[in-house]
């Protein structure tokens, strides 16, 4: 056995491509022997049994890669979307119950309503493991179950059911806008205070209908016993509606406006709209005048909060490159993504977010390195977005979109194709059109912050005129219920040039390529000494560890590198 796995082991260490030029990179040769050891022999594995070893001996066994060389038709796509809108509906209360004692002897029996129950609270986590919100995008409305009513004997309605939403880790959570019927309630009930049961001016405006209760003796949230007939049911005089209730959960809520980051994975579940309190049964209606009271109230109805999702942190690592670079065949042989692979431009036209698993299922890690929560990080993800071209930052190509994918990477790997012309001048436009996105993003901010600034003017002042006019905009900005996101400001990152980056040199198993690499490492140790200024011209661009791997990523080969340096500057 052990003879079979010197043997695998021999297959494995294959020498690197340019084993001359890697020396000279910053990983130290000990550790880098040690992940092609460790990732090989866990991704290759060793099937032929010793019968098949005798025969082997000379000859290695040529390891399968032909899932990195597939046929174009042969992949999987993964749904994907990094914001969406989301409707969420805490469920509503159920009726109270009018109900009354019957038994034998007992003529006219006290009330035993039960109360209605609470609705279905919504919760939210973020979670590892998922990548994209294209689920919730897919849903657009989420309700959680509606309280049961009431029964006789007592019985309370049950409660509704819970609404869990699990979304990636890094997920900006921001409000819309809510409609919260207990809140109107209260302002109903406040009116009423104050205008006696006669309407408030604004519904007056509104045009209500003369002699519609309101507040405290509205007739629509009552429930009268099924028993009643017509000419009894003008004669029923309602008591004062008790106050509106709210769940006692409901102090967990964020406060409104929501805006929540969830940066973190979440060991439990936060609360986002507690479900409505169920309406009274008609028990809490007895007074020394009306001791079998018909009548009990109706559940509250849930809260309905529009929200914005947005995916902040795409992937750990964001794949930059043109079109046909090697992309989707270097997450290929570094994940288990099943990327769509061809040999033309614009394979591929959605991310495609794929996981390195650094623990081997044995114990010991690829790459020991610790997240920032202290935990062990057991993987990282990559997002292999669509090729780049130039003027891509006037929208070209798939322009804008794609670099918003790029902003929201931690670590970038500039893909660069070594058969395809100069390097240099490849990663040179590269970087071009990511600070011309990024010079285009900050202005784009800026002018979002001057249109959100107030200019100050005391009201007496404005005539009225302006008055009239300022209020008419308002109602404008006013966005209806789940449509409009202008009202947000707009999301902010890191900006590109300060994140730490790396150059992974493909397609290095072709001829005449080697000149390229060492050209290319050459301009990139200037950069990094500070003889040539920084691709992207920006003062304060990251360069302190550039580095750079040639690899094949056809062949697998020098690809067992890039998890360790990844990894090292996910803790820049
Ligand atoms: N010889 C060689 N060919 C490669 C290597 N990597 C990728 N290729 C080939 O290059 C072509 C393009 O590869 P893709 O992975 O689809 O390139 P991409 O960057 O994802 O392309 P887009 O999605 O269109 O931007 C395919 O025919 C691959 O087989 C490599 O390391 N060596
Ligand atoms: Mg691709």
């Amino acid at each position: 056995m052990s003879l079979i796995r010197t043997s695998c082991l021999g297959g494995t260490l294959t020498p690197f491509l340019y084993p001359a030029l890697l020396l000279e990179s910053a990983v130290p040769s000990s550790r880098r022997l040690l992940f092609a050891r460790r990732l090989r022999s866990s991704s290759q594995r060793c099937t032929y049994s010793t019968a098949e070893y005798a025969s082997s001996q000379d000859e290695a066994p040529t390891p399968d890669y032909e899932h990195l060389n597939p046929t174009p038709d042969n992949y999987s796509l993964t749904p994907f979307a990094d914001r969406c809108i989301l409707t969420v509906e805490a469920g509503s209360g159920g009726h109270g119950c009018v109900s009354f004692v019957r038994e034998k002897y007992i003529e006219e029996g006290p009330p035993n309503g039960g109360d209605g129950g609470s609705g279905g609270n919504i919760y939210i986590q973020a979670v590892r493991g998922e990548t994209s919100l294209h689920k919730l995008a897919r849903r657009r409305l989420m309700k959680a179950g509606r309280g049961r009513n009431g029964q006789g004997k007592m019985r309370g309605g049950e409660r509704g059911a819970d609404v869990l939403i699990t979304v990636p880790v890094g997920t900006i959570v921001r409000e819309i806008q809510r409609r919260d019927a207990v809140e109107d309630a209260i302002q109903a009930q406040e009116d009423a205070r104050w205008y006696g049961n006669k309407p408030a001016p604004e519904e007056e405006e509104e045009g209500m209908p003369e002699g519609e209760e309101r507040g405290v003796y509205r007739k629509d949230q009552w429930l009268v016993f099924p028993g009643t007939i017509p000419s009894e049911l003008n004669r029923i005089t309602f008591p004062k509606l008790p106050p509106p209730r709210r769940s006692h959960l409901a102090s967990l809520q964020p406060q409104a406006p929501m805006w929540l980051d969830l940066d973190k994975h979440m060991e439990t579940p936060l609360l986002l709209a507690a479900g409505a309190m169920g309406g009274l049964g008609n028990p809490h209606f007895v007074t020394a005048n009306m001791s079998r009271p018909k009548m009990a109230t109706r559940g509250h109805e849930g809260m309905k909060i529009s929200l914005q999702l947005e995916l902040k942190i795409l992937a750990d690592l964001g794949l930059v490159g043109l079109p046909n670079a090697g992309k989707s065949t270097l997450l290929r042989a570094l994940s288990n993504s099943r990327a769509r692979i061809g040999n033309w431009a614009f394979t591929t036209l959605q991310p495609n977010v794929g996981t390195v698993v650094l623990d081997n299922h044995k114990g010991r890690p690829t790459v020991f390195k610790r997240g920032r929560d202290g935990e062990v990080k057991e993987n990282f993800t990559i997002a292999d977005v669509p090729g780049l071209i130039e003027d891509a930052h006037l929208d070209k190509g798939l322009g804008l979109g794609f670099l918003r994918h790029v902003e929201r990477a931690a670590v970038l790997a500039f893909v660069i194709d070594l058969s395809a012309g100069d390097a240099v001048a490849a990663l040179k436009l590269l970087w071009r059109e990511v600070s011309e996105y990024e010079a285009l993003r900050e202005k784009e901010l800026n002018a979002d912050t001057e249109r959100r600034m107030v200019t100050y003017k005391p009201a007496s002042r404005r005539s009225a005129q302006e008055q009239a006019q300022a209020q008419a905009q308002a109602e404008l900005d006013q966005p209806n219920f789940d449509h409009s996101i202008d009202a947000l400001p707009l999301l902010t990152s890191t900006t590109i040039s300060s994140k730490p980056w790396l150059v992974v040199a493909t397609k290095a198993d072709l001829p005449d390529t080697q000149q390229n690499y060492a050209d290319l490492q050459r301009y990139l140790q200037d950069v990094k000494m500070g003889v040539q200024p920084h691709p992207s011209s920006r003062k304060h661009a990251w360069k302190r560890n550039l580095q750079s791997v040639p690899v094949s990523a056809i062949r697998a080969e020098g690809v067992e590198v890039v998890p360790q340096l990844v990894m090292d500057l996910l803790e820049e």
